[in-house]
């Protein structure tokens, strides 16, 4: 079965064609455009014409926020399209590109099932003290206030790949699991499900990411707000786009702060590696259990200084430095302590995965 899986980022779109009878990647696409461009567009069609006609079973469309109402992958029918567009708010950066996507793609492959992966889905069993927010009861109750938490996607490969190299069942596992990337989040895991994570009503709460601030005081937001400092739009661009690494350190990829010797670079790192230690020693206080700390993501495969900085760091828990990070495949890089993991996200194959299963007739 070929599936066509579309993982709309902020600022960019990877496009696979993923051959799920051995779960392979048989062509792909990284679009340097966000998914509602004419550039975007013209190089999926590309992409398309490159199949053989009449060969594609599906299409699987990443869903950063699935709201209250889609909470695991579903076949897209006009009623769904619509509850979609409602999510727009609440993942500003991510769910208008998939809107856009979903639009183009459904006119250009009308024949074929379009599924809705959430990365919500992952979350979906988290324990009530986990998703509550202590907030007055009417807007918990009306507005629906609680943690969601995201890239459940990219949880759900890095468990499975987790099980694999650890020789376990993946339900049997206690994990904490970081994903660094653009935006970046942890995940405790305890028996193979969600038990708290770092990400909540938005995908803006937590770790400090590419250009997002992650946690700060929401004090901090009133008083600039009340003092008229800053107006709603300013705060949200400051906040979404201007934070961050980008903010501390003038460059929103860690491998251009890694290469560059200054204390702004250094304090950048300083800070991403601080507040992800942080987001994982929390995490770490709903697991009986550690069974290993699985980096993954862009970051936490490529960059092997920040796995070393976050491993050695966690001695509390049980990790220890001197990571064997010269390695080509996922695997198991300590050498002492609690096993630590690197394991490429493969979102692609994830979604290829629930899109086969939620499109079979
Ligand atoms: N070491 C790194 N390797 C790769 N990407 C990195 C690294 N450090 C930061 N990044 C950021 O992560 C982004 C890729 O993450 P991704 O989640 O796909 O982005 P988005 O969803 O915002 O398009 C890159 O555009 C880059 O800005
Ligand atoms: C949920 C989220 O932040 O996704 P991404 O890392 O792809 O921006
Ligand atoms: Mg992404």
């Amino acid at each position: 079965m070929l599936v066509l899986t579309v993982n709309a980022g902020s600022s960019s779109l990877r496009a696979h064609l993923v051959d799920t009878t051995d779960n392979r990647v048989v062509d792909a696409a990284e679009i340097g455009h966000p998914a509602d461009s004419e550039e975007a567009r013209k190089e999926l069609r590309e992409l398309l014409d490159r199949l053989p006609s009449g060969a594609l079973t599906a299409v699987g469309h990443r869903l950063v926020h699935g709201g209250p109402e889609i909470t695991e992958p579903v076949v897209v029918d006009n009623k769904v399209a619509d509850q979609v567009r409602e999510l727009t708010s609440l993942a500003p950066l991510h769910v208008p590109n998939t809107v856009a996507l979903l639009d183009f793609l459904r006119d250009e492959i009308a024949e074929r099932p379009h599924v809705l992966c959430p990365d919500t889905a992952f979350h979906n069993g988290l324990p009530e003290a986990a998703r509550t927010y202590a907030l007055p009861r009417r807007w918990r109750e009306d507005w629906g206030l609680r943690r969601y938490g995201f890239h459940g996607i990219s949880y759900a490969w890095a468990l499975r790949r987790a099980g694999e190299l650890l020789g376990k069942p993946a339900g049997e596992l206690n994990l904490l699991i970081a994903h660094l990337s653009g935006g970046s989040s942890v995940c405790a895991v305890r028996e193979g499900r969600s038990v708290d994570t770092s990400m909540g009503f938005t995908p803006l709460e937590g770790l400090v990411m590419a250009k997002r601030s992650g946690t700060v005081d929401p004090g901090l937001l009133l008083w600039l707000l009340r003092t008229g400092k800053l107006s709603v739009d300013e705060l949200e661009t400051g906040l979404q786009k201007e934070s961050g690494l980008l903010g501390l350190g003038g460059a929103e990829d860690t491998r251009d702060l890694v290469a560059r010797d200054d204390s702004d670079a250094r304090l950048a790192l300083e800070v991403f590696a601080h507040r992800a230690r942080r987001e994982l020693a929390a995490a770490a206080a709903s697991l009986d259990r550690i069974d290993g700390l699985v980096l993954t993501g862009d970051i936490g495969w490529d960059q092997p200084e920040l796995a070393e900085d976050i491993a050695a760091g966690l001695g509390i828990l049980g990790f220890r430095g001197g990571l064997d990070t010269a390695r080509e495949e996922d695997a198991v890089i300590s050498r002492s302590g609690l096993p630590v993991l690197t394991v490429q996200s493969r979102e692609e194959l994830q979604l290829a995965m629930e899109t086969a299963r939620a499109a079979q007739p």
